[in-house]
């Protein structure tokens, strides 16, 4: 670890290719992250985010593959090779922190070290000193349920550290919190984890905070990785319709019908007009589209001749108010959510069942090969 507990040369990345179950549930993920790198883990419900990290934790056998941290195997069912979580360097941070109410901050942040065998005054100096290091040293004589959530947030966070993980684990590690403290912890929480020397693994339902903590973003859609990449890469170029619907994009599957002219015939019915963001179009080509729903215009009347490239009618299915817009969902082909300025929307005066016309600008939408 560097600046927040005792070094440790041996900590190195995280080489996994996980083959686990529950019931008839089943896992299968190869994954690696590397010294210093933050790992989030995204995904619907029960698409195998918990099973991913219980069997990384140890607290769930593999049923094939392999776990290596730091060089040292921690399961290899074909060598019938399994090490109990109890003797996993890992530090865990679950949603709901767990913290024993009965220790005070410092013992809690202790526990780890004591538990591993250290003696009682060896264990409180090094929590001394990552309570000091993360800033919590004022917070060492309390008991947690003398604490806020964000602090509560903190000491998990330094419980997790002190114990000088190879592996830091978090489940859901800023859910509890109301949005204002969220905020705050999300920035701080991305500091400590990258100056963290080993690998970290966050798992988190939030788009938002699996980008601004993550280095690396892995998509888990019903037990298989349904995409991995950076942030950017992963907003930019959603692989599946639930990654798009994440980062509020519509997504849309097609073939390329002509690539001179960019004309996308859609999966689901429809054409597009289209542009590329890298390779180009090939003609008979699988492709995924995505559009913003702040690059589409809506109207009430059909356009005339001058319009943009692509225009199509639909029916208003439902309205939703955001923070600063309004988001309508319209049925046609294709379907399309679009942002409009509430202002907008009181002039336009929508109702569900009502007909649209939408609007837009090839050069709005990007295609790409589709995998
Ligand atoms: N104890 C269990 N016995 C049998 N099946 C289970 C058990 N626990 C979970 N499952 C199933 O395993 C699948 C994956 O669950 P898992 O908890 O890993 O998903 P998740 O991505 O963490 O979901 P969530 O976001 O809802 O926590 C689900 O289909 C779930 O129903």
């Amino acid at each position: 670890m560097t600046g927040t507990g005792p070094s440790s040369s041996t900590v190195e990345g995280l080489d996994a290719e996980v083959v686990a179950g529950r019931g008839d549930f089943e896992l299968r993920a190869a994954l690696t992250v590397g010294p210093g790198e933050v790992l989030a883990v995204l995904g619907p419900n029960g698409a195998g985010k918990t099973t991913l990290l219980r069997s990384l934790a140890g607290l769930l056998a593999l049923r094939e593959g392999h776990i290596t941290v730091g060089g040292t195997r921690w399961d290899a069912p074909a060598d019938g090779l399994f090490v109990p979580a109890t003797d996993r360097r890992v530090g865990l941070v679950f949603q709901d922190y767990r913290l024993f109410p009965h220790l005070s901050v410092l013992d809690n942040v202790a526990f780890a070290a004591r538990a591993r065998g250290a003696r009682r005054r060896v264990a409180r100096t090094g929590a001394h000193e990552v309570l000091g290091l993360l800033g919590l040293a004022d917070l060492a004589a309390r008991r947690p349920d003398r604490l806020s959530g964000g602090q509560a947030q903190r000491v998990a966070l330094a419980r997790a550290l002190a114990s000088d993980p190879a592996l830091v684990l978090l489940d859901e590690p800023l859910a509890a919190l109301d949005a204002r403290t969220r905020l705050e912890i999300r920035t701080e929480l991305r500091r400590r984890l990258t100056a963290f020397a080993g690998p970290s693994v966050v798992v988190t339902h939030d788009p938002l905070e699996a980008l601004v903590l993550a280095d690396r973003i892995l998509v888990l859609e019903g037990g298989r990785i349904a995409q991995t990449g950076t942030p950017a890469e992963v907003a930019r170029r959603p692989a599946t319709e639930y990654v798009a619907r994440l980062m509020g994009l519509n997504l849309y599957r097609g073939r390329t019908a002509d690539a001179a002219t960019g004309r996308v015939e859609l999966e689901n019915g429809g054409t597009l007009f289209v542009t590329t963001s890298g390779e180009p179009l090939v003609d008979g080509g699988r492709v995924l589209a995505v559009l913003s729903p702040a690059a589409i215009s809506l109207h009430l009347a059909e356009l005339p001749d001058s319009s943009p490239r692509n225009v199509w009618t639909g029916t208003v299915a439902g309205v939703e108010l955001l923070t600063d817009r309004v988001r309508v969902a319209v049925t046609g082909l294709p379907d399309a959510l679009v942002d409009v300025t509430t202002a907008a929307l009181a002039d336009l005066r929508l109702t569900p069942g009502q007909q649209v016309w939408l609007s837009a600008k090839a050069n709005e939408v990007t295609a790409y090969t589709a995998s």
